[in-house]
């Protein structure tokens, strides 16, 4: 009962630490799998700036070369470009805005508004120049390189720009290459630990299992077995008579029921202890036991007295014979340490169906019967008569030996 205990106590362990793991590597695998989502949302969120980032600075080059074209050549073909390039300049700006978020992004932004002003006032300066004083005074604004510096600053701050947001790129990667691995690994731990918590559950419950029904099992004996011989008490005895009359009936067989007393045993009890007493109960018991065949039951009804029933038999000569079987168990001394305490036997014995039909009948045939025996002076056996059922005695048919309880 106490290594169940402590088996009990190991699985439940078991499955704490199990279910503790299980629970951790679940939200490891949610985190990772959450971080995942994440960094491939802000690749896709860096793809777009850098694509934002190309296209703003193709249309301020374009612009430029719309204007170079239309200064050189006066040619209003050329403005064409130009004017297409200033409004993906202006719609480039606006989707720069969606895609450069928080302080950095704002900052960013502010910074390129202000150079996108100054360079888009430049270009349409020039050009408004060209158109309404000539080449010359164009070119004036031209070679003093305002327009140049201003695009060399756009340009050093979408490099900038990109390269941030290159190495951003680099490290997003990373990251999320190592989410997938944490992903991955957490996953195949989840499915092991639920195998593991699913296995010991199993184990458990068929250990509870298991326990009860050896509980169970322990009950019924007890609840059907003598404590200190182990062997059948009255109730068992009196269900197995019970499952043996309908065959003894069947096959015109014959029962013997025994209901045996021992002889002088308090006095055993009394000079000896209770100890002894036991132990000489339980010497015989065995004897009886090992005296009976395999098939005949040998039950204590409590105190020192004993119930033995014998099955299919052909003649009273064969009750007789078991009843001799039994006396003779005592001839020997049973305590071996106390060779001097010698006790007997008396023996009722009662016939299916010559002395009743069923069971409780039988027995008390058999307690009369015994009663019989004591009278006759113990340590023999008597067959259950008639009229002994009305108060006539019994006729004692055997064992004259003498026994100090006798
Ligand atoms: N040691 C022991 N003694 C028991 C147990 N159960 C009952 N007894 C004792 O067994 C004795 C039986 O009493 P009796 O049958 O009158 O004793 P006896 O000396 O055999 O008397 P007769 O049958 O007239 O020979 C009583 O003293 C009970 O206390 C038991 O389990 N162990």
């Amino acid at each position: 009962m106490m290594g169940n205990e402590k088996l009990e106590k190991q699985l439940l362990w078991l499955m704490i630490i199990v279910l503790t793991a299980f629970f951790t590597s679940a939200s490891v695998s949610v985190w990772a799998s959450r971080n995942v989502a994440e960094s491939e949302h802000e690749q896709a969120m860096g793809h777009a700036r850098l694509e934002a980032l190309n296209s703003l600075m193709l249309a301020f080059t374009e612009a430029e070369t719309g204007q170079r074209g239309y200064l050189l050549t006066g040619n209003p073909a050329y403005l064409q470009p130009y004017y297409a390039a200033v409004s993906t300049a202006n719609a480039q700006f606006m989707r720069f805005r969606d895609v450069f978020t928080g302080p950095d992004g704002l900052s960013a932004y502010n910074r390129l508004a202000l150079l996108k002003e100054k360079k888009l006032s430049e270009l349409a300066q020039t050009i408004s120049l060209r158109a309404e004083h000539g080449l010359e005074s164009a070119m004036l604004v031209v070679n003093s390189n305002t327009g140049e510096s201003y695009m060399a600053e756009i340009r050093e701050e979408i490099d900038l720009l990109a390269r941030k947001e290159q190495e951003r790129q680099v490290g997003l990667v990373k990251e999320s290459t190592r989410n997938v691995a944490i992903f991955q690994t957490s996953v195949t731990l989840f499915l092991l630990l639920l195998a593991l918590a699913v296995l010991s559950l199993v184990t458990l419950v068929r250990h509870d299992t298991q326990t009860k029904k050896q509980l169970l099992q322990r009950l019924s004996h007890e609840a059907s077995h003598d404590q200190l011989t182990n062997l059948p008490n009255r109730n068992l005895y009196v269900e197995m008579l019970n499952y043996s009359i309908p065959f003894a009936q069947r096959y015109q067989r014959l029962l013997g029921i025994f209901f045996i007393d021992l002889d002088g045993f308090k006095q055993v009890n009394d000079q000896f202890g209770h100890d002894a007493g036991d132990m000489l109960l339980k010497e015989a018991s065995r004897r009886m036991r090992e005296a009976a065949r395999e098939s005949d039951v040998v039950a204590r009804i409590g105190g020192d007295e004993f119930l033995v029933l014998a099955t299919n038999l052909a003649k009273v000569e064969d009750i007789e014979a078991i009843a001799r079987h039994m006396l003779a168990c005592f001839e020997e001394p049973l305590l071996r340490h106390l060779q001097q305490v010698r006790v007997g036997a008396s023996i009722g014995i009662a016939v299916y169906p010559r002395d009743g039909l069923r069971a409780a009948e039988l027995i008390k045939a058999a307690d009369i019967a015994m009663y019989e025996a004591k009278m006759q002076g113990k340590n023999g056996y008597a067959f259950h008569r008639r009229d002994e059922m009305k108060g006539g005695g019994a006729q004692r048919l055997a064992s004259d030996q003498e026994r100090p309880g006798a």
